[in-house]
C-alpha cells in the first residue's frame, strides 16, 4: 500500500480482472475488468439487468465469481480490506425499527470507532443531509428519500478506504443530491476511490472522472469522458437562416438530424467540411458550423445499442 495525500492516510486502488458470474444459463457478468484509481470517482452505468449490482457484490465478496478476481492495490483482496470499504448495497439493509442515530453509532462501532467519535461524525453527517432534527426517530418513520440519506451516511462513515455505492442517488431530491455529492467529494479529495452505479446520466456526467459502461454483463466502454468521446463519432452542427435539408445530398456527410435551419451531421473527411461550408455560404447566412460534444446519453446510446 502507498501513503499519499495531505491527510497522510493510506489510500489504495481496487480493480476487477476478468470477473465472470453465471446464474444458470445467464452470464450476468461477463469478463468484467475495471479499475478504480486512488481518489477517482468512477460511474458505473448500464441498463436494468446489465450486471452492475452483481459486479459490486463480487467486489464485496458477497457473491463468489465463476472466474476472475478482485485486486486491492495489485494483490487479491482480503476480508480485512473488504471490511474497510464503505458499501451501500442495492437492498439497503438498515434496521427499520431502530433509531437513526443509534444504528449509525452501532454500525460505526462495529467498524472499530469509539462511541463518542461515531456519534459526533453521525450527527455532523446527518446535519449535512438535512436530518439534524430527525436523529432520534425510527428509520421507518422517515420518508424513503430520507431513509436513503441515512443509508448513505452509514456507508461514508468511519473513514472508509474505498466506497462502493449501488445507486446512492436514486430517490434523492436535488438538495440531497448536492449534499451527497459534496460529502463524496470530500472523501475522494482525501484519496478515497469511489465506484457508484446510477441511471442518472447527467449526474454521472457531472460527478465522475471516469466511466464504465456495462451492457448485458460486458464492459462496452470505459475511460475518462474525453477517452469515450474520442472513441465516438465527431459531430457538427450547422445553423443557417434557411432550411438545411440540402445537406442530405452532399457526399462525405452522414446526416443525423435536420430540423429546418439546423442540421446535425458527421463529417467523414476534411474535404467534406470544406464542401459543406462552401455550399452553405452559397445558399445563405451561416450562423454556426461547430463541432458539438456528444452528451453522455448519446455516448451511452451509441455503445449500448
Ligand atoms: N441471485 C440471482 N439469481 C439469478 N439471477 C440473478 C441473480 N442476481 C442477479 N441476477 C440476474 O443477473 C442479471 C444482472 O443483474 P444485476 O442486478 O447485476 O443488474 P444491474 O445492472 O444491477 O441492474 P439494475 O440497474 O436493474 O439494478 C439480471 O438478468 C438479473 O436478473
Amino acid at each position: 500500500m502507498r501513503e499519499r495525500g495531505r491527510t497522510g492516510r493510506l489510500v489504495v486502488m481496487f480493480e476487477t480482472r476478468h470477473l465472470t458470474r453465471r446464474f444458470g444459463e445467464l452470464v450476468a457478468v461477463d469478463d468484467v475488468s475495471l479499475e478504480v484509481p486512488d481518489g477517482a470517482t468512477v460511474g458505473f452505468v448500464g441498463g436494468n439487468g446489465a450486471g452492475k449490482t452483481t459486479t459490486m457484490r463480487m467486489i464485496m465478496g458477497l457473491l463468489g465469481p465463476d472466474a476472475g478476481e478482485v485486486l486491492w492495490d495489485g494483490a487479491p483482496i482480503t476480508a480485512a480490506e473488504r471490511r474497510r470499504i464503505g458499501y451501500m448495497p442495492e437492498e439497503r439493509g438498515l434496521y427499520p425499527k431502530q433509531r437513526v442515530l443509534d444504528q449509525l453509532v452501532y454500525l460505526a462501532r462495529l467498524h472499530g470507532a469509539g462511541a463518542a467519535a461515531a456519534r459526533a461524525e453521525a450527527v455532523a453527517l446527518l446535519e449535512a443531509f438535512g436530518l439534524g432534527e430527525r436523529t432520534d426517530e425510527k428509520l421507518e418513520k422517515l420518508s424513503l428519500g430520507n431513509q436513503q440519506r441515512v443509508q448513505v451516511t452509514a456507508a461514508v462513515m468511519t473513514e472508509p478506504a474505498a466506497l462502493i455505492l449501488d445507486e446512492p442517488f436514486s430517490g434523492l431530491d436535488p438538495e440531497a443530491v448536492d449534499s451527497l455529492a459534496e460529502v463524496l467529494r470530500t472523501r475522494t479529495a482525501a484519496g478515497v476511490p469511489l465506484l457508484f452505479s446510477s441511471h442518472q446520466l447527467s449526474l454521472v456526467e457531472r460527478l465522475c472522472d471516469r466511466l464504465v459502461i456495462l451492457s448485458h454483463g460486458r464492459v462496452v466502454a470505459a475511460g475518462t469522458r474525453e477517452e469515450l468521446e474520442a472513441g465516438g463519432e465527431s459531430r457538427h452542427r450547422l445553423v443557417m437562416d434557411v432550411d438545411t435539408g440540402w445537406v442530405r445530398d452532399l457526399p462525405g456527410i452522414t446526416v443525423l438530424d435536420v430540423a429546418g435551419p439546423t442540421a446535425l451531421l458527421t463529417l467523414e473527411t476534411a474535404d467534406a467540411r470544406r464542401a459543406l461550408l462552401t455550399e452553405a455560404l452559397a445558399r445563405g447566412d451561416v450562423r454556426e458550423l461547430a463541432e458539438v460534444r456528444p452528451t453522455l446519453a448519446e455516448i451511452y446510446r451509441e455503445v449500448t445499442r
